[in-house]
């Protein structure tokens, strides 16, 4: 690495070291609902949502140097190497005032994963793991339409052959740590986000639901017993 890059790379890492961005990974087979649950997310968590796969469209968009390479490699349903995909992200991150990422379709192999906690020193909160049968998947890539290259149902096929091969074990990795949710991703879309939700929503509030039948019981209570005083309290004559 020549001096130029190894002062940017020490330049991003301490940037974004001081930031500490808080970072869920969103995984899961193409098609699985990622973006769809992502935009939920955003909507009501306050998030912002990367997906590495538009960051690299509108890579090729801008006419940027890796433009060509990065346009074959999705053709072919290929991943695409991390040194590009992190500077994306790295940059997404740092442009933005948030501190808080879902980041979409990202580490999508070994190679990723290794990378981006070597350069960025960014550990997950915890991974997102939409789980979903190929056959579902298959049905919702080709009624899409959102006009992508790669939903075509040969592109389609070698990108479920990647993430078998490739993205599953990085999944499989964080699951060794702990770092999993899985979410059964084949219902349909408001009954996904419920199970999302639960997982997004803040420890406190959950508590507080499970406090709040029991205040009510408690204040009830008291009214009853302080009405039984006042009854008493008339009976006796304490009342004029
Ligand atoms: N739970 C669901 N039930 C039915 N259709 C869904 C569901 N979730 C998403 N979809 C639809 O399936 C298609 C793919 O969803 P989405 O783009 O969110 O998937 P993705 O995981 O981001 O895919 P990719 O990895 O290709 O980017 C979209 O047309 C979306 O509207
Ligand atoms: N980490 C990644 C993510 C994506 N790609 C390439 O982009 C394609 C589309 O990704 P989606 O998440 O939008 O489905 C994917 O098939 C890869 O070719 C990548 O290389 N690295
Ligand atoms: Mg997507």
């Amino acid at each position: 690495m020549g001096t130029v890059e190894a002062a940017n790379k020490k330049a991003i890492e301490s940037t974004l070291g001081q930031k500490k961005p808080k970072v869920v990974f969103v995984l899961g087979g193409p098609g699985s609902g990622k973006g769809t649950q992502c935009a939920n997310i955003v909507e009501h968590f306050g998030y912002t949502h990367l997906s590495a796969g538009d960051l690299l469209r509108a890579e090729i968009k801008s006419g940027s140097e890796n433009g060509t390479m990065i346009q074959n490699m999705i053709k072919e349903g290929k991943i695409v190497p991390s040194e590009v995909t992190i500077k994306l992200l790295e940059k997404a991150i740092l442009e933005n005032e948030n501190d808080k990422f879902l980041i979409d379709g990202f580490p999508r192999n070994e190679e990723n994963r290794a990378a981006f906690e070597a350069v960025t020193g960014i550990v997950p909160e915890f991974v997102l793991f939409f789980d979903c049968p190929e056959e579902e998947m298959e049905k919702r890539l080709l009624g899409r339409n959102q006009g992508r290259e790669d939903d075509n149902i040969d592109t389609i096929r070698k990108r479920f052959k990647v993430f078998l091969e490739s993205s599953l074990p990085v999944i499989e990795h964080y699951n060794s740590k702990g770092k999993v949710r899985k979410i059964d991703a084949a219902k349909p879309v408001g009954e996904v986000f419920e199970a999302v939700k639960a997982l997004f929503t803040p420890v406190d509030d959950k508590k507080l639901w499970r406090l709040r039948p029991r205040g009510f019981y408690v204040t009830v209570t008291s009214l009853i017993s302080s009405s039984a005083e006042v009854l008493k309290g008339i009976e006796d004559g304490k009342f004029g």
